[in-house]
């Protein structure tokens, strides 16, 4: 049985997961190890390096019982027989393979830390989302830098969990997909790694399949989830230029059992860490293989995406007499989903960028990104940041003055704003871009305001 478990990666992935194995298992030690001195000295503080609902009353539970953060990888390692890799992969932004493939450098220094390190065998679980073949150039590295006699055994295991119900996802899997060698050794570390997920996943819930199947598996489940977003979307500017609506053409689609109504909600654009690096990634393979049509057809879906979010703040400056200079606009909401403190690729980066190439002044309100956070996504695609944006803590005085207000996040919050307290501080005529749809349109447009919303003809 195994008894010890590390994880190199003390991030969005690797902290819930070793949260939730901590809770389940309390026969496991776990211990997070990462290289960032910073956030390892934050997690053991109990300080939340970014929000995510539920992790800090697990942690609270299990740390210093069978739950630590620790930067000694080395030691880490050395006592675990089971080692989680959740280290970043993000797109590469230089050299061979930049644009689209993955920048495999933080793997590779992980399976090169756990070859210095380890003196007995180990079994590595690659649960970070990563190109196809990685389990074997895993294998490859340790092979070649580690001491004699040592094995291992690489198993692909991704995660599946999303930004926001990270703990339900991880509690409440779906599914977990094992892949690794058909070999007895692979098959032993198989049965060690179903052992450990059995304490709280139902048996027919963990499925067991070779590692190529299971990379692919998760870069196609985000390539699935991020088309029906394009889809969606692609079927809002329809609606927006003719008499449907779209949240009725979503029904009317979605109750087909066959297609069913999730991730089916048009918005401003997917954003997030990983629908557009692992599509990209997906493409990257594609070429690889010589399969140009294929990589076409799946960068159609970021094509799409960024189409959306452009139309958004197309639509924003034309409606408002196609001059946006010298305008405030309040942007509600800057994470790329609610239930996150995370602005990754969010769409309001791209939105905010493209206002303020027109000159727009943003005054910007979210409920859990940092200021700091929000300017320096801004910066980078835009150098007007620092003049042009300005970021608030209260929303009404966010929107005091404003000429319009683009909503960008869905939070729960913003549904429930006095709109008629806001209107009397606006400029008129008061706009209000949903991109979102959760807002009361007709009431807002009782009040006084001019409205437009994603997918339909207002
Ligand atoms: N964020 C998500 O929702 C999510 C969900 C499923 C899968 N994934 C995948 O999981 C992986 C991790 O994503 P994340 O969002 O947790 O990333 P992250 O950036 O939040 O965390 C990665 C951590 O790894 C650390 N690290 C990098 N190299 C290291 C090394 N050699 N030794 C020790 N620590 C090292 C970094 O300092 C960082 O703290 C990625 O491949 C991602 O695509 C992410
Ligand atoms: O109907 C929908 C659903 C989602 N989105 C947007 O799509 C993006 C991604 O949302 P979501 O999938 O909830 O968040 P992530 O945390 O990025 O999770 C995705 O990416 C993770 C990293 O690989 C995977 O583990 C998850 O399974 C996968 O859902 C966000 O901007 C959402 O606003 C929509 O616009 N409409």
């Amino acid at each position: 049985m195994v008894t010890d478990i590390a994880c190199i990666g003390a991030g969005y992935v690797g902290v819930p997961t070793c949260s939730v194995i901590a809770k389940h298992c309390p026969d496991i030690t776990v211990t997070a190890l990462d290289i960032d001195e910073e956030r390892i000295k934050n997690w053991n503080a109990g300080i939340m390096p970014f929000y995510e609902p539920g992790l800090k009353e697990l942690i609270t539970e299990c740390k210093g019982k069978n739950l630590f953060f620790s930067t000694d990888i080395r030691a880490g390692i050395q006592k675990a027989e089971l080692i989680l890799i959740c280290v970043n992969t993000p797109t590469r932004e230089y050299g061979l393979g930049k644009g689209g493939g993955s920048d495999m450098r933080y793997i590779e220094s992980a399976a090169r830390s756990i070859a210095s390190a380890a003196e007995s065998n180990k079994i590595i679980i690659e649960k970070s989302t990563v190109p196809l073949g990685t389990a074997d150039h895993i294998l490859h590295i340790l092979k070649a830098n580690s001491k004699p006699n040592i094995e291992f055994i690489i198993l692909s295991n991704p995660e599946f969990l999303s930004e926001g119900t990270a703990i339900h996802n991880l509690e409440k899997p779906d599914r977990v997909l094992i892949g690794g060698p058909q070999t007895p050794g692979g098959l032993e570390a198989i049965g060690k790694l179903y052992n450990i997920y059995k304490h709280w996943v139902p048996e027919d819930r963990i499925i067991g399949m070779n590692a190529f199947s299971s990379e692919l598996s998760k870069l196609a489940t985000n390539a699935f989830l991020a088309q029906r977003v394009s889809s969606i979307n692609s079927i809002s500017a329809i609606c927006e230029n003719s008499g449907a609506d779209v949240i009725e053409v979503l029904l009317g689609i979605g109750t087909d059992s066959r297609i069913g109504t999730k991730y089916l909600m048009p918005s401003i654009g997917f954003g997030g860490s990983c629908f557009k690096k692992d599509i990209l990634n997906l493409a990257y393979i594609c070429y690889s293989l010589n399969l140009t049509e294929v990589a076409e057809y799946w960068l159609q879906v970021l094509k799409m995406n960024e189409y959306q979010c452009k139309r958004f703040a197309s639509s924003i400056i034309e409606r408002m007499f196609s001059s946006v200079a010298g305008k405030s606009i309040g942007i509600l909401g800057f994470t790329f989903k609610k239930g996150t403190s995370d602005t990754r690729e969010s769409a309001s980066i791209y939105i905010s960028s493209y206002l303020l190439a027109d000159h727009a002044l943003l005054h910007i309100y979210d409920p859990r990104a940092e200021e700091e956070r929000i300017l320096s996504d801004i910066r980078k695609e835009s150098e007007l940041a620092d003049e042009l944006v300005s970021v608030y803590t209260d929303p009404y005085l966010a929107l005091k003055n404003c000429h319009a207000i683009a909503l960008c996040t869905e939070w729960d919050e913003f549904k429930s704003l006095d709109y008629k307290r806001i209107f009397e501080t606006m400029r008129k005529p008061a706009f209000v871009f949903d991109g979102r749809n959760i807002l009361d349109h007709k009431n807002l447009e009782e009040i006084g305001y001019q409205v437009y919303a994603i997918g339909k003809n207002l």
